[in-house]
């Protein structure tokens, strides 16, 4: 598969170029140049196909030819072994739970895929690669637990400071080895616009190879689309028609999900579940992008007011809002409202949710009162306890931690302060 840049003025590239490279010269996100609908035989039969092989088959085009099938195959293997479960709530909602990964969030599948893609083409140290990566929450967990001890591979973790949930700030300041975080006086949007000016500055490309574990790279975002396969493989038989409510932040989850139907995958339905943090919301009423200044909530992994993957919706609907506005729905929801949701889910289904997983309740909710005969599936993005502090006061009551995370309590934070795009280029030539 050839890669092209969404900005137009960088020649098309590799799989592999694309991935090592995270973002293309021209600043922009690269973009898969073709994608084949995927056979209606295997739709049809999808109940009787395993996990590994639907996500072989959802992949291999955008991978080829630089990852063998029996590369491909093995790293399928390792990134998804663990579970998908979906819960039903009623009969028109349900939710598909991402948590159990090792970082407990859906962040685990992009990152371990990108991992073992990486670790691939770098199998003979060709050169050092860092590893850029700018997080509001989950990203950088799951970054640190993919590519601790890869060989080769350095990551540097930024994110903003006071602005993740203490268990999410653990889990990525706590590793070592070749993992560094750096905690940034600003918000997430800082530390991404402070990524990608790395990437287009000359000081430092001329003396290291560095890429981004964003969902930039294609080789984190792809592999975001299969569970909803998997979803579809579960609910097939016994719902006609669904929709995915996905709590969105940067918008890479959602726009994989996207590539999914483009592959024919039958969903009916998107929707955008935002907080405040809500450009999206307004540009599908106003037809206008206009980022404003981020807003700190209780769903802080989507505090995030220019979203990286927004090009990319726009491109996989070919520029065409009414196009677009026929597949994709947007709500946003307050703190207040949030905290709401968390106590009725509780309450009427003696289901803990998260304040990410809650939103996306709350939307199907709402596209529900004027759409019939639809099934809502929303995203459970993250554990529960990774936002523990916000579950306990909220239902008022006491939630046990998994055991992965008492453990990681007890590990001493690492992290060096920075405050502004200096301090960034600085760390990286002094290592
Ligand atoms: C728990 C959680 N929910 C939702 C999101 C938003 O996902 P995306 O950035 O792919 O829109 C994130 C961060 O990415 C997250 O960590
Ligand atoms: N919410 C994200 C923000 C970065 O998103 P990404 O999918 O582009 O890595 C986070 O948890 O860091």
């Amino acid at each position: 598969m050839k890669y092209y840049s969404l900005n137009k003025k960088a020649p098309k590239t590799s799989f592999e170029q694309a991935v090592v490279k995270g973002l293309a010269p021209d600043k922009g996100l690269y973009f898969p140049e073709e994608i084949q609908p995927l056979d209606k035989s295997f739709f049809d039969n999808i109940e009787q196909i395993s996990r590994e092989e639907i996500a072989f088959q959802a992949i291999q085009q955008f991978v080829s030819p630089e990852i063998p099938k029996k590369v491909l195959r093995q790293i399928i293997k390792e990134t998804i072994d663990f579970d998908f479960p979906i819960v039903s709530l009623n009969n028109e909602i349900s939710t598909l739970e991402l948590f159990h990964g090792p970082t407990m969030a859906f962040k685990d599948v992009g990152a371990r895929f990108m991992a073992r893609c990486l670790g691939y083409f770098n199998q003979n140290n060709k050169e050092e690669i860092t590893v850029l990566v700018a997080t509001s929450g989950d990203t950088g967990g799951a970054v640190a637990h993919g590519f601790l001890g890869v060989k080769g591979i350095k990551v540097v973790i930024l994110y903003p400071k006071g602005k993740v949930s203490n268990v999410q700030e653990k889990q990525l300041t706590t590793l070592g080895q070749n993992i560094t975080a750096l905690e940034v006086d600003g918000v997430f949007d800082d530390c991404q616009d402070m990524v990608k000016r790395a990437f287009l500055d000359q000081d430092l490309t001329s003396k290291m190879q560095l890429t981004s574990a964003n969902s930039i790279n294609v080789a984190r975002w792809l592999p975001q689309m299969f569970y909803f396969f998997f979803t579809y493989q579960q609910l097939k038989s016994k719902y006609k028609q669904l929709v995915f409510s996905v709590p969105s932040g940067n918008f890479g989850n959602i726009c994989a999900g996207m590539i999914a139907k483009k592959l024919g995958l039958p969903i009916e339905h998107f929707i955008a579940a935002n907080n405040e943090n809500n450009v999206i919301t307004k540009f599908l009423k106003t037809k206008e992008y206009v980022p404003e200044p981020t807003i700190a909530t209780l769903s802080n992994a989507m505090d995030v007011s220019n979203p990286s993957n927004f090009v990319r919706i726009q491109e996989i609907y070919d520029q065409d809002f009414e196009v677009l506005k026929k597949d994709l729905t947007s709500y946003f929801y307050t703190d207040k409202a949030t905290e709401k949701a968390l106590i009725e889910i509780k309450e009427k289904y003696n289901y803990i949710a998260d304040p990410h997983g809650a939103i996306g309740y709350l939307a199907c909710k709402d596209y529900l009162k004027e759409n019939e005969n639809v099934h809502c599936v929303f995203l459970e993005t993250a554990h529960p306890t990774k936002f523990l502090p916000t579950v306990e006061r909220v239902l008022n009551e006491t939630v046990a931690l998994p055991d992965q995370i008492k453990e990681l309590m007890n590990k001493k934070k690492v992290a060096i302060e920075i405050s502004n795009y200096g301090g960034l280029k600085n760390f990286l030539l002094s290592k």
